[in-house]
């Protein structure tokens, strides 16, 4: 791993002295090109041993995963046990979770699984302490949550959100909207985002393009960029391992600041400030979570009862459909599907009969009519 180590190095100081300008695009496109290909033997050994980056060995439970992720001593034991009731160790010396720790949360109806991690410290990405394991499980989080700790400089949310990127994380981000097609034959093609006037010009040009498809050995494919990318993103679409998550900024301790610095906590974006230790705002920190979670709860009604309004079927973002409620009940609900009758934002009528595509609301209630 260290001869990687190396070569990433090497990349990046060539990078840091290479100047950004239309002369050097193309080389700097191959360059971070490169990076990324040994970025990923990095989370994927290719040897036997490993696999994938491996994360902690925590079964999954509830209806949806968020982790805590920090520097050590920020806080995020303390979290876990006044929002779980679940105990984890919490001292005033670093380290002192050094395993996963879950609990679980009931609230509106769902249960979200809440993960205390280890702390990690700058280089995780690359292997040192347990980092690697910590961000491969943040990978298997719908929400991270960012724990800072409010008497530490802000800047520290930027080193945390390198070292999760460096594992393939995107934070608060969407994919990029780039089609990217590899072929049998027919040469690269790669159609570029065309500014309409007034607007910023392309950042990513054809040449930066294909020099970086060239750095991947592709020889074939159609690319087809939608909206203003830069090369990294690109980048991220021929790696096609990239995970989209939604993140909270905890800001932990404001008990320890004046009025003054809380108010200036206001410039980070996505932040919400707490105290673990005195219970200030958990309620705060727990609405602004279910809100990034964007879950859709579901009441199903059984013909001739009540709708149940105590256990709702959770369906996740992008999985809102009258199948995908289907397919959470039970793999064969589909094949008998006649239709559904549904209650509530998403129908027109009080019921609306509806079919399988049919997109559902959160606290929709929800009939299925079985075929005969
Ligand atoms: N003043 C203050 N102290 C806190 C607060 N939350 C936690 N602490 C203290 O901060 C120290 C670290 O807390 P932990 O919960 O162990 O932090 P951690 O992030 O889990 O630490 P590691 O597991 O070592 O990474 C402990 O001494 C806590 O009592 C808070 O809101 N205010
Ligand atoms: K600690
Ligand atoms: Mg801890």
């Amino acid at each position: 791993m260290s001869a990687i180590l190396e070569k990433i190095a090497t990349i990046e100081l060539e990078m840091s002295r290479t100047q950004k300008n239309k002369a050097t695009e193309n080389h700097l496109g191959s360059l971070r090109a490169k990076l990324a290909q040994l970025r990923r033997e990095l989370i994927e050994p290719s040897g036997k041993s490993g696999g994938k980056g491996e994360g902690f060995d925590v079964t999954k439970t509830g209806d949806c995963r968020v982790g805590l992720v920090g520097f050590p001593s920020v806080g995020k034991s303390t979290l876990l046990t006044k929002l779980t009731g679940v105990h984890s160790e919490a001292a005033a010396y670093e380290f002192t979770t050094l395993t996963c720790v879950p609990g679980v949360i009931h609230y509106r109806g769902a249960r979200v699984q809440l993960l205390d991690l280890p702390g990690i410290i700058e280089g995780a990405k690359d292997g040192k302490g347990r980092g690697r394991q910590v961000i491969s499980t943040a990978r298997t989080c719908d929400v991270i949550v960012v724990v800072l700790d409010a008497m530490k400089p802000l800047t520290h949310r930027r080193l945390i959100e390198k070292e999760l990127d460096g594992f393939g994380i995107r934070l608060n981000k969407k994919p990029p909207n780039i089609s990217y097609t590899v072929k049998e034959k027919g040469g690269v093609n790669v159609l570029p985002f065309k500014p309409k006037s007034g607007e910023d010009p392309a950042w990513l040009d054809e040449s930066t393009a294909k020099a970086i498809l060239e750095e991947y050995h592709v020889k074939n494919c159609d690319v087809k960029i939608y909206e203003n990318c830069t090369d990294e993103e690109l980048i991220d679409v021929i790696e096609g391992n990239r995970i989209y998550t939604p993140c909270v900024y905890a800001v932990n301790k404001i008990d320890q600041i004046t009025v003054e610095e809380l108010e200036l906590l206001d410039e980070v974006p996505h932040y919400v400030p707490v105290s673990s230790g005195k219970e200030w705002n958990l309620d705060g920190l727990l609405d602004k979570i279910w809100e990034y979670l964007n879950l859709t709860r579901i009441y199903t009604k059984p013909k001739g009862q009540n709708p149940a309004y105590d256990a709702p079927i959770i369906l996740k973002k992008g999985q809102v459909t009258v199948e995908d409620f289907c397919n959470s009940l039970h793999k064969s609900m589909v094949k008998n599907f006649k239709e559904a009758n549904v209650w509530g934002i998403s129908a027109k009528h009080r019921p609306q009969k509806v079919g399988k595509e049919h997109v559902l609301s959160d606290e929709d209630v929800v009939q299925i009519v079985k075929k005969i």
